[in-house]
């Protein structure tokens, strides 16, 4: 290669640990040295609203919309990303062209005053910001107090600190990649406390037709991990699936066979959808779209009034 390929991150700890990790297995793969790369750090809109929820910001996009500018004008050859922040669309001429094996999807609970959600005193305070995550606190303990929390995670860890919530919660992932493990008071199970799609897994956005990049990426490319979140990522644009959704997803993929279970939510938490799936990788992405078709018709339209 005679030129460095240029990979695009955001600029928050996770993130470049993330880009770190692709760089890394690029290495790896191809036998090649750090100076073949060099990693563009790229301020995003998501990353400097900080005041309000980012489902009335302007949803997902605010953290991609201008690392996928920087694509499209060849300024960066890749981007990398946590699939959970990908909005279903791409901008025309983008694709998600390669999974790294994804981390552990499940949630861990963050907090000072007690080792479990079940175990917090009545009316104390969890952050979120994210409805998932409150319609599922809500769900467990409709008695907690539910407020706003943003910020990479350093900073809602400083926020628990600083008194401004009793506990949080974090994805496990997250801090394995920040060597935080340490912090979870507790993991909690996929059944009880069920990921958004994508979670865990990161992915390699690349300009489609650049053949040259595509055949790196072939070589760093978890076939698993890609059909899982395919399925994911089907459900989700089946549901229609903004930051406005509490929406949760989850495939797993054995062999050629996969496995999907999916909920929704009200954004209380009072009445959820479960649909749970099975059949064969090569299949994830109808698994997904029909696990999506079915909850929202079992659901009916009343449930969804809530959400806009
Ligand atoms: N929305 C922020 C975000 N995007 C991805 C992760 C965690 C890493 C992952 O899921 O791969 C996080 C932080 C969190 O939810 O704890």
């Amino acid at each position: 290669m005679q030129t460095t390929l240029k990979i695009g991150t955001r600029g928050s700890l996770l993130a470049l640990a993330q880009a770190h990790e692709t760089r890394d297995r690029l290495m790896a793969a191809h036998g090649l040295p750090e100076e073949a790369f060099e990693v563009v750090v790229i301020s995003t809109s998501g990353d400097r609203i900080q005041d309000r929820p980012l489902s009335e910001a302007g949803g997902k996009g605010l953290f991609t919309k201008e690392i996928e500018e920087a694509l499209l004008d060849k300024r960066i050859d890749i981007a990398v990303h946590s699939s959970k922040d990908m909005p279903t669309m791409l901008p025309e001429g983008l694709e998600l062209s390669a999974f790294l094996p994804r981390e552990d999807a499940r949630e861990a609970f963050i907090s000072r005053k007690a080792g479990r959600i079940v175990d917090l005193p009545a009316g104390a305070k969890v952050g979120s910001s994210s409805l998932r995550r409150q319609a599922l606190i809500r769900r467990m303990r409709p008695d907690l107090d539910v407020v706003l929390f943003r910020g990479n995670v350093q900073t809602r860890l400083r926020k628990l600190d600083e008194g401004v919530a009793d506990g949080t919660i974090l994805a496990l992932a997250g801090l394995k990649r920040l060597d935080l493990e340490h912090v979870a008071a507790d993991v909690m199970s996929l059944e009880s406390f069920p990921p958004a799609p994508g979670q865990g897994a990161i992915c390699i956005e690349s300009r489609i037709g650049d053949a040259e990049t595509g055949v790196l990426l072939t070589a760093i490319h978890d076939i698993p991990t890609g059909q899982a979140l395919a399925c994911e990522r089907a459900f989700l644009a089946a549901l229609d699936g903004s930051c406005r959704t509490p929406i949760a997803g989850y495939a797993t993929v054995t062999g050629d066979k996969l496995a999907f279970s999916g909920m929704i939510l009200t954004p209380d938490g009072s009445d959820v959808r479960e649909v749970a799936r099975s059949g064969l990788g090569k299949d994830a992405a109808a698994i997904g779209t029909e696990a999506g078709a079915d909850v929202r018709a079992r659901a009916g339209a009343h449930f969804f009034d809530g959400w806009n």
